[in-house]
């Protein structure tokens, strides 16, 4: 096999971040060189406690977590935090014992500068939640954008409704500002949105196929799920649950599984439809220059094969 893929994963531990964060460690494919904390589905400073639990449950503690923001790009300090849909501990409220290891003492956006510095062209991101460390390693480092192999953003809602309102996707809606940036940033994006996000579920019979199986992980997964199967059932009236965050993990693990197609994203910052994102592929020459002319092409998933994304997940957790 060639080199291992290296990649540092943005998180919000969060119930679809662990399954997400499992699957890479359980992945030869994949080097995961750190893990890096942001608000979203918890605060930040929960972020940082449930990574660290997540890599002693997974025994990777020497996987180094990094500290991200506690507020927005524009220094926003009113965050919107989704405990319900992940429980109040973010982990299906669980109440599991204070991790014993501790963060590391650089920053999110200065450990992912310094890792792009170190492995010039060959580090991946992969940011499971609100774009502000990316946002504020950019603004460290403008550089930064061209030393990097690739962002593999979950965010977004491309031609369909969003899930905070009809207009926005949570991840994008969390720091609008943060997310206009890195998408026109010049750096090689590929964003994966609910549009595709939303074809992948895992179904009850799914679940109960974890449940069965003697991995480790699928174990402690099936432990934490209730919460989210409860959420599904309650917003969208399904007996399973989408995997946001797992389905972009699999985009740097094995592009080969979805589609994209190229075009220029903007975000909207402000107003009713703060937080949508609106996509131009057309080849259309407009009659205006528009907030679109002349900014970074960037790369949106548009359909993936979900039985293999969910195949994948659950091959890789049942033999944990
Ligand atoms: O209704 C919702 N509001 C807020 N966050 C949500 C909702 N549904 C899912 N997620 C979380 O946000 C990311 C995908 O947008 C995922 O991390 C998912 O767990």
């Amino acid at each position: 096999m060639g080199e291992k893929k290296k990649i540092i994963i943005d998180t919000d531990p969060g119930i679809d971040d662990a399954m997400a964060i499992f699957l890479a460690l359980q992945s030869p494919e994949l080097d995961v060189i750190g893990l890096t904390t942001i608000y979203g589905n918890v605060y930040t400073t929960l972020a940082t406690r449930n990574a660290l639990h997540l890599l002693e449950v997974a025994g990777r503690t020497d996987i180094p977590v990094s500290e991200g923001s506690h507020v927005t790009f524009t220094k926003g300090t009113k965050l919107r935090v989704a405990d319900f849909v992940h429980g109040t501990d973010g982990l299906g409220n669980q109440n599991f014992p204070p991790p014993k290891s501790k963060p590391i003492e650089l920053s999110a956006p200065e450990f992912l500068v310094q890792q792009a510095n170190q492995y010039p062209g060959a580090v991946t991101v992969v940011a499971l939640g609100p774009l502000t460390n990316i946002a504020l390693a950019i603004e460290l480092d403008p550089e930064f954008p061209k030393k990097i192999q690739q962002i593999v953003i979950l965010g977004g809602a491309f031609a369909v409704n969003g899930n905070v309102n009809p207009a926005a996707e949570a991840n994008i809606f969390g720091d609008p500002d943060a997310a206009d940036m890195v998408f026109t940033s010049g750096a090689d994006v590929l964003a994966i949105g609910l549009n595709v996000t939303h074809q992948v579920v895992l179904s009850a019979a799914d679940r109960e196929k974890l449940s069965q199986s003697k991995g480790k992980l699928a174990q402690y997964m099936c432990k934490i799920l209730d919460i989210y199967y409860s959420y599904h059932l309650d917003a969208y009236g399904t007996d399973g649950v989408y995997l946001h965050d797992p389905t972009c993990l699999v985009a740097a693990l094995d592009p080969s599984l979805l589609t994209y197609v190229e075009g220029v994203v903007r975000v909207q910052t402000a107003g009713i439809t703060r937080g949508i994102t609106i996509f131009d592929n057309t080849k259309k020459r407009f009659a205006e220059i528009t907030e679109w002319t002349d900014k970074p092409s960037v790369k949106v998933a548009v359909t993936v094969d979900a039985p293999a994304v969910c195949n994948l997940l659950m091959d890789r957790l049942m033999n944990s």
